[in-house]
This record gives structure tokens, C-alpha cells and sequence, in this order.
């Protein structure tokens, strides 16, 4: 599959904070590739470096096989959001979207359409400055799909959206990475991710630190984990790590459980009298996954803080 998006050894200091220190990554086309990654991990500049807004040191950042700044028709390209909050108040949504469209030779039929996409119909001749930021982000996603570019790159988009608005837009980002396009949306939540993003490349102090599909993560996750629900989880919990389980409490009547099969857990807790009311395969969700790919560099930076707060 051809990258649609490919970043090699970007290199970028802010004064003495090293912002990028060696990104490389590549984001194929059809998939939405979820950017994840704790605040002030890259992200967003490494989105500016991609669109060339921000210079490196070294490296080199391409868009379908070129610099974006020697695409001719850059909305053709890849359309961006990076600031949903970057619009001129006073002006509609429609006359924002004509304004842009028409500064890069595309005609209104088409910004009619990107509002339809983006479900603006009904506000699209309101000032943009009362918008709620979930309306906002709609706007900016309307516009860079103006020059119905094969890459799309949305900085946070779930930002400062309610439950509604972030289910419609995962099933956005859904749609318009199954007519082909590729879709890179940065997040530092990776719940936000969850059932819409087919692979991850996740980020911290500037580099990448896992680069997998998502199938693949949440399956190494979960694997040979046992959930089980019992009303008597002090005695369940004493009996099996006797037998050399690892045992978490997860909730008031929910343990997950290492180390032993499934078939293993119901034997020893029929023999030692405990009842249970389920037990079943743990599917770990993608928060979970995350946290046990970064649970290292958190301790690392748990210890750190320590330190300095000494
Ligand atoms: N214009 C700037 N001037 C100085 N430092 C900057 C600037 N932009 C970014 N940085 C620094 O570069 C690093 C990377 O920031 P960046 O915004 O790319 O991270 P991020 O992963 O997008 O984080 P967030 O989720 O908070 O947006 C941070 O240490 C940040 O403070």
C-alpha cells in the first residue's frame, strides 16, 4: 500500500525543549491512523512540519510523494484542521468556506456540498463567532475537505465535543477513510480512538514510541486474560494467586485474572466452594492497551518528577 503521508527523522528544537527528536512514521490510505500521545509529545508540530508551517533541523515530511509546499493546489492535497478556533467571527460559515474555496479556484457548488457532509445546513448563514466549538469543529473539517484531498490531517477534533458529537465524529472519520482517503487524527485520549482508528502511531517526547494496527495491540492486550464475576472476590482472589494467578480487582464483583486458563479458574474455584456467576475471555478496550504500551515511560516519569521534587 502507498503512504500517503511519509515522516522521516524530523528533527525540531524550541530554544532548549526539544520538541521532535527523530519522528518517523508513514500513514497508508483507507484507515484512520490514530496520532496518540500525553500533551506536548509533538503532535501538533509535527502536523505543522507536515503542511510546512514550521521549519526542522533535519528530516523530511511528504505529502503523497512531495513537500507540501511544492504542491501547486495544496487543498487538492491534504486538507488540515489544526485551530478550530481560527475564523473570522463576524463572517457566516458559508462566506468562511467561499472565502477559503475561492482563494484556491474552487467553485460554491462544492462548498454546498461540504456543508451538507458535515451536516451545517441549517447554520451555515450564522455568524461563525457563535458557534460551539462542536459546530466549530464541523466548520473546519467542512474546509479542508473543499478540495476533496486524498489526506486529511484533524489536530484533536474530538476537542470540546459532547458524547453526540463525538459519535458522529468517529463515524465521520469512519466514512471518509472507507472511500480511501488516509485520515491522521492526533488525540491524547485514546478512548476517543476506540472503534475508529485502525492503527496507532503513538508518540512521546518527540518520537515515536509504538507504530501498530489497532487488532494487533488489543489482542496482545488481552491475551490469555480471564474475567470473573463472583459476589465472594476476597476468596476467589486468595485462592487463585495461591495457585499462581496474577489478580486484579476491576470492580465491586469483577476480578481479571493472569495465568491460568479459563477451564483451570472454574475448576479451583468449584473445588474451594467459591461461587461465581460469570467467567469469560477479557477483551481489553483501547485505554487499557494504551496504558500498558506507556506504562513504562509513565513510571519514568513518575520517578522523574520524584526526583525533581526533592
Ligand atoms: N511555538 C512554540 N514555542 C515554543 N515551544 C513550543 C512551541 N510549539 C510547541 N512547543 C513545544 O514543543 C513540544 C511539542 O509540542 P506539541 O504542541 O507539538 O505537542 P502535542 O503533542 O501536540 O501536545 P498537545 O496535545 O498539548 O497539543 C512541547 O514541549 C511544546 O511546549
Amino acid at each position: 500500500m502507498e503512504a500517503m503521508i511519509e515522516v522521516n527523522g524530523l528533527r525540531k528544537r524550541f530554544g532548549q525543549a526539544v520538541a521532535l527528536d527523530g519522528m518517523s512514521f508513514t500513514v497508508a490510505p483507507g484507515q484512520v491512523t490514530g496520532f496518540v500521545g500525553p500533551n506536548g509529545a509533538g503532535k501538533s508540530t509535527t502536523m505543522r512540519v507536515i503542511l510546512g508551517l514550521d521549519s526542522v533541523e533535519s528530516g523530511t515530511a511528504l505529502v503523497g510523494g512531495k513537500p507540501y509546499r511544492s504542491l501547486r493546489r495544496p487543498l487538492n492535497h491534504v486538507g488540515a484542521l489544526l485551530d478550530a478556533g481560527a475564523l473570522q467571527p463576524s463572517r457566516s460559515a458559508r462566506n468562511h468556506l467561499l472565502w477559503l474555496a475561492h482563494s484556491q479556484g474552487l467553485g460554491t457548488r462544492r462548498v454546498d456540498e461540504v456543508i451538507r457532509l458535515v451536516g451545517l445546513e441549517g447554520a451555515a448563514r450564522r455568524k461563525a463567532g457563535g458557534f460551539s466549538l462542536g459546530m466549530r469543529q464541523r466548520l473546519g473539517i467542512a474546509a479542508a475537505l473543499l478540495g476533496d484531498p486524498p489526506v486529511l490531517m484533524l489536530d484533536e477534533p474530538f476537542n470540546g465535543l459532547d458524547p453526540e458529537g463525538i459519535v458522529w465524529m468517529r463515524g465521520f472519520m469512519g466514512s471518509l477513510a472507507r472511500e480511501g482517503r488516509a485520515v491522521l487524527v492526533s488525540s491524547h485520549l485514546m478512548s476517543e480512538l476506540q472503534d475508529t482508528a485502525g492503527h496507532l502511531v503513538v508518540v512521546g517526547r518527540g518520537k515515536v514510541v509504538a507504530d501498530t494496527s489497532v487488532s494487533e495491540l488489543l489482542a496482545a492486550a488481552s491475551r490469555g486474560r480471564v474475567l470473573l464475576r463472583t459476589a465472594a472476590r476476597e476468596r476467589a482472589m486468595t485462592l487463585l494467586a495461591q495457585e499462581g494467578a496474577t489478580v486484579a480487582a476491576t470492580g465491586p464483583d469483577m476480578l481479571t485474572i493472569a495465568g491460568l486458563p479459563a477451564e483451570r479458574i472454574i475448576e479451583i474455584l468449584s473445588q474451594g466452594g467459591v461461587p461465581f456467576s460469570e467467567v469469560s475471555a477479557h477483551r481489553a478496550t483501547l485505554e487499557e492497551a494504551y496504558m500498558e504500551l506507556t506504562r513504562d515511560a509513565v513510571e519514568f516519569r513518575a520517578g522523574t518528577a520524584e526526583r525533581a521534587a526533592r
